[in-house]
């Protein structure tokens, strides 16, 4: 049993904003977007963000049911206004100030299928998404939940890029769920409380790219080398692990709504000159051979303040880093290319 009961960084948030009686001042005023609201992943998103004392304003998009989703939310009893856009139509009304756009629009994977699987859909609907973006919010945050983010944090980039709105600060591709997961399977390990421990995942969303720092977990954890073997397998496993459960119903996304509320809470802190906050997330990066890696940043009021790099790595994570290079190279060079091709 634990020795006092403390709060998951997201409900640390909520309370200690105090999301109801908080009063209506300037630095409190951030507009969100999530882009992709009616999925999944975007409802239960919403539904948290509709609690942050940070946003007063929730744009929410997709091609589908936005106004239903916007009415329901609406009548919750915080001070952030929702408003739904529905249908290309509307898309850049939807981004019309906005600080922070969070993409998890997209099909999600069914058993048999990898994340590469979806590039054909997904590509072109983050590419679209990523040029409404540079068009009418250029200077906006850019959190990219849809898969496979290996190649559509690329997409995006060479989206931006074209347009002469790419600030390589203010794109981040969410992998704070693979985080969450390693803090979880660690303290059920350990029989510690997994709101306490932090354990960094640096590399991609995907398979062996997902790479687990064990030995820099906080607090220190000790595993033989077959048991850190399985969890490192189970950390990089754990999305085909929710896919294979929900049997063709779809992805992970109730704790994905949970990772992408906790990235989102993470940033808008930074944004309103919290010091200190660190999230890993998958950005342009020169700290490997890949274009593109994970790994801990120290968020600011312009995004990435401070890449921590890889820290001290044992000879495993030496060796899995290693290992992911030639994949994360494979899917960036196929990201760049779909949109300069
Ligand atoms: N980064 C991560 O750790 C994770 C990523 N994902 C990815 O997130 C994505 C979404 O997953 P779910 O919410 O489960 O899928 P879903 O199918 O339930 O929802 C996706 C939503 O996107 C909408 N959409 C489709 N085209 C659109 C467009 N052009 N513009 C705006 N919205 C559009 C759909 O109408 C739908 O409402 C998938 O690609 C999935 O693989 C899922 C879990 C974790
Ligand atoms: O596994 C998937 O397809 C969805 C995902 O990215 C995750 O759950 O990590």
């Amino acid at each position: 049993m634990f020795s006092r009961i403390a709060r998951s960084p997201v409900a640390a948030h909520l309370a200690n904003h105090g999301a109801k009686n908080l009063s209506t001042t300037a630095v409190n005023n951030s507009k969100v977007a999530v882009m992709g609201a009616s999925g999944g992943i975007g409802q239960p998103l919403s539904l948290l963000l509709k609690h942050s004392p940070l946003i007063s304003e929730l744009s929410l998009y997709d091609i589908v049911g936005t106004p239903g989703v916007a009415a329901d939310l609406s009548h919750i009893e915080t001070r952030c206004k929702v408003r739904g856009f529905v249908g290309p139509e509307q898309l850049k009304d939807s981004l019309r100030g906005v600080e922070l756009v969070i993409i998890p629009a997209g099909v999600p994977r069914k058993p048999g299928m990898t994340r590469d699987d979806l590039f054909n859909t997904n590509a072109s609907i983050v590419r679209d998404l990523a040029q409404a973006c540079a068009e009418v919010c250029p200077k906006a945050i850019i959190g990219i939940i849809s898969n496979p983010v290996n190649s559509t944090v690329p997409i995006a980039a060479e989206v931006l890029k074209k347009a002469g709105a790419f600030d390589p600060k203010r794109l981040f591709g969410v992998t704070t769920l693979d985080i969450v997961r390693a803090n979880t399977f660690i303290a059920e390990l350990k029989g510690l409380d997994p709101s306490q421990v932090n354990c960094p995942v640096i590399g991609g969303h995907a398979g062996v790219t997902i790479i687990p720092l064990i030995s820099q977990c906080k607090p220190a954890v000790q595993f033989p080398q077959d048991q850190l073997k399985a969890l490192t397998e189970r950390i990089q496993d754990a999305g085909t692990e929710v896919v294979k459960a929900k049997a063709g119903a779809g992805s992970a996304t109730l704790s994905m709504a949970y990772a992408g509320a906790r990235f989102g809470f993470s940033v808008l802190r930074a944004l309103k000159g919290e010091q200190g906050v660190v999230e890993c997330a998958y950005v342009k990066s020169d700290v490997t051979e890949a274009s593109y890696f994970s790994t801990p940043i120290v968020l600011g009021p312009n995004g990435v303040e401070k890449n921590l790099g890889l820290g001290k790595l044992s000879p495993y994570e030496q060796e899995l880093v290693q290992a992911s290079i030639p994949e994360l190279k494979k899917s960036i060079e196929k990201g760049e290319k779909f949109v300069n091709k």
